[in-house]
């Protein structure tokens, strides 16, 4: 049987009717109908800035109707026979293959089509083929590093992997653009293989005529002054370059016109300007940071498509939160922590001859104590929200700006599935384990200390008194631990693990938020990092002082 008559294969135009669409205040679309002729190739065509990414992001069900600067209506229907017809939201299940390829970065080339081979549409019927047999049919290296792939071969996978999600509609968005000559015919002519042996409906955003009109069943030309889409007829297709001409490149007419202050107005507008910029942002960050805690229950409600890819998810984020080099810095943070305190209490003393004797014993309880409840959480949440705070939004907003977010939605996972619920496990996990290395290094160092500021006292001292104020009480629970108890579940246990706790949850809640936010530029991904790592650092310290006025 050919493979592009396969049962589950639908065959059917696609129908765009009247589609609206706006982007920042403009009129892209007005009342566009048009139709996709099954299992060919279309290839759209338009000046710049006329609309046809924002177009394909709306075919891919990647933008809401009623997003914050691109809004849309209109309906998309299937004339799957002259009797049926099937009208939804979006076409579905799209796949696109994106300009920038959206590739998952951490993981290898094989791991890349087996996600979307296992997120496929039909998951009753077998896979069409397995990873390893996608990337062979696409000439794709599979032991190589996705970033170390070249821009041909990341479009043949990116191409592989939205085939192998199944889709009934490929969309290709500037499948050559930044490659050479030779490697975008070697693209174009993928494009035609894949659509004559799978017989999928394929629509081609490009300026490359030159490579892709020769495959092109139908061309459709997006027109910036009417706002439709209109069918370039065959014999038209010679003075394309002319037609573009007359529907225009728009960028320059949309740019918004200067302003034109007067000059002595200039220094206070700005710092007006400035001032009520700040105070927006301050406030949209405040309420966006607010709405993301308090979302978390359902946005984190742990509905995972397939637990084997939300382990794998959570050993990235694991890796990311608790690896070695967190380790190192909460292994200083408490060598300086443990040091100082011990060192310093002990040194300056009031009346430190006399008062030495009477009070070492107190003081190194309270140091012990100090350490425990207090200044090692304290000390390792903060720098855990800034490090790993910072760490998760720059990869969550990388993720964004790279479109892998898109490509997560293209094949049909909720983000907060893969992203937002291994992320919070991250943290978790980590964030009692980080500050109990912290703790440990603490006390070691404050041992130490001891020892070799008072060598005649003697470190059996130091054991009995460090310890005292934090030793479980016979009759509780964590009694049951002799000698794990005095680091783990010493006196007050429960609370340093409810510090920890909402001091992870948070700072989960908050890089995750700001990661997700919409990314236009690399300057957006490090605002990003920055707004994370000032608001997460001020809400751990929040809970410190909230839950500190209940513990004491
Ligand atoms: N997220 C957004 N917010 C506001 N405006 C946007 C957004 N994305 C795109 N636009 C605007 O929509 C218009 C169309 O953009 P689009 O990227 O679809 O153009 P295009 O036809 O693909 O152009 P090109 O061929 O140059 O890539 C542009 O004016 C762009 O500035």
């Amino acid at each position: 049987m050919d493979e592009a008559t396969t049962p589950n294969h639908r065959q059917a135009d696609l129908r765009i009717e009247n589609l609206n669409v706006t982007a920042g205040g403009n009129v892209l679309l007005r009342d566009a109908s048009v139709t996709l002729p099954h299992g060919k190739i279309t290839v759209l065509v338009g000046g710049s800035g006329a609309g046809k990414s924002v177009l394909l992001r709306v075919l891919a069900g990647i933008l809401p109707r009623d997003g914050e600067s691109i809004t849309w209506s209109g309906a998309f229907s299937f004339d799957r026979d002259s009797s049926a017809r099937s009208s939804s939201d979006r076409p579905q299940r799209t796949g696109i293959v994106f300009q920038q390829f959206a590739l998952f970065d951490e993981l290898n080339p094989v791991a890349n089509v087996q996600f979307a081979i296992d997120h496929r549409r039909d998951r009753h019927h077998p896979p069409r083929y397995r990873a390893m047999q996608w990337l062979e049919l696409l000439g794709v290296p599979s032991s190589t590093h996705v970033a170390a792939l070249s821009g041909g071969q990341k479009q043949r996978l990116a191409i592989a992997r939205t085939l192998a999600a199944d889709p009934e509609i490929i969309l290709y968005d500037e499948p050559t653009s930044g490659l050479d000559a030779a490697s975008g015919r070697r693209v174009a002519e993928l494009i035609r293989e894949t659509q004559r042996r799978f017989g999928r409906t394929s629509l081609v955003v490009t300026h490359d005529y030159e490579t892709l009109l020769g495959f092109a069943d139908q061309v459709l030309l997006l027109d910036s002054h009417t706002h439709c889409i209109r069918p370039v007829p065959t014999e038209q297709r010679d003075g394309l370059a002319d037609l573009m001409d007359t529907a225009g490149d728009v960028s320059a007419d949309r740019q918004s016109p200067p302003t034109s202050v007067p000059p002595q107005r200039v220094w206070g507008a700005n710092v007006l300007g400035w001032l009520a910029e700040s105070a927006k942002r301050f406030l949209t960050a405040t309420g966006d940071t607010l709405i993301a805690v308090a979302r978390l229950p359902i946005d984190a409600f742990p509905i995972v498509p397939r637990p084997r890819w939300a382990a794998r998810f959570l050993g990235h984020y694991l890796r990311l939160i608790g690896g070695p080099s967190a380790c190192v810095y909460l292994i200083i943070a408490g060598l300086i922590t443990g040091f100082t305190t011990t060192y310093f209490t002990l040194r300056f003393l009031p009346f430190r001859l006399y008062t030495q004797p009477l009070l070492i014993d107190e003081m190194l309880a309270s140091i012990g104590f100090a350490l425990y409840r207090i200044l090692v959480p304290v000390l390792a949440t903060v720098l855990i929200a800034a490090r790993c705070g910072a760490a998760v939004a720059a990869d969550v907003g990388v993720k964004q700006y790279g479109g892998q977010i898109d490509a997560l939605r293209t094949l049909g996972v909720r983000p907060p599935a893969y992203l937002l619920v291994p992320i919070l496990g991250g943290f978790l996990i980590a964030t009692p384990i980080l500050e109990w290395i912290a703790f440990t290094a603490s006390h070691w160092i404050s041992r130490f200390t001891f020892l070799v500021t008072y060598p005649e006292i003697g470190i059996h001292f130091w054991h009995q008194h460090f310890f005292r104020a934090i030793t479980p009480k016979p009759d509780s629970f964590a009694a049951a631990f002799p000698d794990g108890g005095l680091f783990l579940f010493g006196q007050g246990w429960a609370w340093v693990l409810l510090k920890n706790s909402a001091c992870g949850i948070g700072t989960a809640a908050i890089a995750y938020h700001s990661g997700m936010s919409p990314k236009q530029s690399a300057g957006d991904v490090s605002a990003a990092i920055t707004s994370t790592v000032l608001w997460t650092t001020l809400y751990v310290l929040i809970v410190h002082f909230v839950i500190a006025l209940m513990e004491f």
